[in-house]
């Protein structure tokens, strides 16, 4: 991700005033896409929970999430984002899916599958 750090000169408030416009209904429409994406990623714990139940394997799997976070470290240093907050988000997100797959198996338990 390039920074913006570049001096920007405006012509009048008013066109400092649409770009502000302009760029929180870019932000909001990101917004809109990345929840979608959570959505997706958390949607997939079904699956995964299920998968591993039926292979004896736990919800935590130790090495997968040391995977994950390498592979998001490398993107925020390639993107020169912090890495110790874009840690914070993965370790969100997997936390989403944990508490997504013990919900599965406790209602897979409870025979609502
Ligand atoms: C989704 C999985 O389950 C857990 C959640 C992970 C994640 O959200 O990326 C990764 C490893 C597991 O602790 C998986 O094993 O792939």
């Amino acid at each position: 991700m390039k920074s913006n750090s570049e001096i920007k000169s405006f012509e009048s408030e008013n066109e400092a005033r649409i770009l502000l416009e302009e760029s929180r209904k870019r932000i909001d429409e990101i917004d809109n896409a990345l929840f979608d994406l959570i959505s997706q990623r958390t949607s997939l714990a079904k699956d995964i929970a299920l998968s591993k139940e039926y292979l004896g394997m736990p919800v935590y799997d130790e090495n997968r999430e040391k995977e994950v976070h390498r592979k998001i470290e490398k993107f925020a240093e390639d993107n020169n984002l912090d890495v110790d907050v874009i840690d914070q988000i993965v370790n969100l997100l997997t936390i989403l899916n944990k508490n997504e797959q013990k919900e599965i198996l406790r209602r897979n338990v409870n025979g609502q599958y």
